[in-house]
């Protein structure tokens, strides 16, 4: 049975903000608060309106700005708190207050320090207030993870009493395991008299990695909205991520009786996309729904099983989730089937078994040494005959290159061609232009530089850089590679590389080259 809306309840901007080095500016959080509008999403928590001036008008410019989704506002029960997010809010087309207070012991002792009966009594009041400025209160029992479920009971029944009308239950600190925070929310919903008039909302963290089961194994006990963010941002390890609670509930229709229809989760990898470029926090590329990763295929099995048919190893698509595409990678793992597809949507058709089983050997040759085969890659390998890298009778000896602020660069190269030293000079317009010309006034090979490029195959300022360049001699087109540390010197490497596929020993003359 799939009969009820889970409401989706999105704190990217405020819980998500919460992540250090993840602040955003009011524009900011209108871009993504517009994203999270086209996606649908029911609630959007804009931020904590009392933190500071700046959030304060973050929260106003975007409750003026939404016009479809809710728009909440976070205040501690606290009445000065309450009045600015009321004020924030004012202009919202539907505004929520959200009020928050610990519930555990041992905040209520340490951090509060309160007496459980002053805390009830202060959520009491905080909701109460809140009303003044609307209906949608949603009132959070801060720390519930690690509360006394008694005390849960006493306090939600009051608050719901005195106009709450959603309740969140956080597990603040990330202490909870699936089946126990399942029990607790199927527990209170059981428990508490009032109930019925209220959603049960959760709000999980990510400290064991387990925010997305917890709020799951909650929805399946009775919760009707899950507190998430895009990316899992937030505080620490972060928050339940928005796209993997969306997507399991979509995928699994068989197991939750409730349903995230309303959304378009098409939406989703351009929002993370703009979250992660907001913010900075790259997304792994294992990430699920959204790594880069999350629909490639690089093994050959794999690869074969998609290929016959997509669910074989996909159980979502996705284009459902706003990627253009699945991905067939092709690397060392892949088999020649995926090889023989990705030749044939680039127009390269085999006249016989051999010559695919020549290709693929040459491929997987490749793969091995190359981080990434990219399409150009494969065309290149195709055209490429017989001659192999292995006829190195070209070999860089040396390299020398100037390059300053207000100078000319300036390269000088020292080639071993077919055993015999051979040195040129050249200027360039950059440091590698340099290196190529001074490696042409050697070999003089009358070949023309189709394409450059510069990948780094570690990270940090060390990172390996991996060159590729692609030739064109006489209608016969090459790749060439270089790694070094040093990209000039990777470059040269690359270009020589390409060389030695390209120019025979024969055709090679040398006008312009020095004997060493
Ligand atoms: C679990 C969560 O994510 S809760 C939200 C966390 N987010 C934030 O804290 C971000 C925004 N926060 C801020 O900008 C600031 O902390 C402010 C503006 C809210 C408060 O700043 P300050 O007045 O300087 O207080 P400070 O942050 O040092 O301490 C918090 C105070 O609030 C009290 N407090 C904490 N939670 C609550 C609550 N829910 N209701 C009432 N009081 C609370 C604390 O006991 C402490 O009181 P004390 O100063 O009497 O000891
Ligand atoms: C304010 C509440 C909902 C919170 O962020 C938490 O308890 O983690
Ligand atoms: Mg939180």
């Amino acid at each position: 049975m799939n009969d009820d809306r889970l409401i989706i309840f999105d704190t990217t901007l405020r819980d998500g903000e919460q992540s250090p080095g993840a602040s955003m500016t009011k524009e900011e959080k209108i871009r993504i608060a517009r994203a999270l509008e086209r996606m649908h999403v029911d609630v959007i928590e804009a931020g904590f309106p009392v933190a500071s001036t700046g959030d304060f008008d973050a929260v106003r410019a975007v409750a003026r700005s939404i016009k479809d989704s809710t728009v909440c506002g976070l205040s501690r029960a606290l009445e000065k708190d309450i009045d600015r997010a009321g004020e924030a809010l004012k202009e919202a087309n539907s505004a929520r207050i959200h009020t928050f207070i610990a519930t555990s012991p041992i905040h209520m002792k340490m951090k509060l320090r309160m007496e459980p009966d002053q805390v009830v009594e202060q959520a009491v009041r905080a909701v109460k207030r809140a009303r003044q400025y609307t209906d949608n209160i949603e009132f959070s029992a801060e720390d519930a993870g690690r509360s006394e479920l008694d005390f849960l009971c006493r306090i939600v029944e009051q608050v719901i009493d005195a106009g709450a009308t959603t309740i969140n239950i956080p597990d603040t600190v990330g202490y909870n395991v699936p089946q126990q925070f399942g029990e607790t929310i199927r527990n209170l919903i059981e428990r508490v008299p009032n109930s019925d008039k209220a959603v049960f909302s959760v709000h999980c963290h990510n400290d064991l990695g387990l925010a997305v089961a917890n709020s799951l194994s909650a929805v399946l006990n009775g919760a009707r909205q899950v507190e998430c963010t895009i990316n899992g941002l937030g505080e620490r390890a972060g928050n339940a991520s928005l796209e993997e609670v969306v997507m399991t509930v979509k995928t699994r229709k068989d197991i939750f009786s409730c349903n995230v229809d309303h959304l378009d989760t098409r939406e989703i990898v351009p929002t993370s996309k703009l979250v992660a470029g907001i913010t900075g926090f790259a997304v792994q590329p294992n990430k699920a729904i959204v790594g880069a990763n999350a629909f490639a295929h690089e093994s050959g099995i794999h690869q074969d099983g998609v290929l016959k048919s997509r669910e074989t190893y996909e159980i979502m698509s996705a284009e459902d989730v706003g990627w253009s595409a699945n991905r067939m990678v092709l690397g060392k793992h892949s088999g020649r089937n995926a090889f023989r597809s990705r030749l044939k949507e680039l127009g390269v058709e085999f006249a016989s078994e051999d010559e695919v089983n020549d290709a693929f050997a040459r491929f997987k040759d490749l793969a091995d040494k190359k981080h990434e085969i990219f399409d150009e890659d494969l065309q290149a390998l195709v055209t490429e005959t017989g001659i192999s890298a292995e006829n190195e009778h070209i070999d860089l000896v040396a390299m020398r290159v100037c390059s300053e602020t207000g100078e000319t660069p300036h390269a000088d190269v020292t080639l071993n061609v077919d055993g015999h030293e051979q040195q040129a000079e050249a200027d360039g317009g950059g440091p590698v232009d340099a290196a190529f010309r001074a490696i042409e006034k050697v070999i003089n090979s009358g070949a023309e530089l189709l394409l450059y490029s510069v990948n780094n195959i570690t990270s940090g300022t060390d990172a390996q850089g991996e060159v590729t360049v692609r030739m064109e001699k006489d209608g016969r087109i090459v790749n060439g590679q270089g790694a070094d540390t040093d990209i000039v010197i990777a470059s040269a490497k690359a270009y020589i590389n390409a060389l030695n596929k390209i120019v025979s020993p024969v055709e090679r003359e040398h006008p312009q080259a020095a004997d060493v």
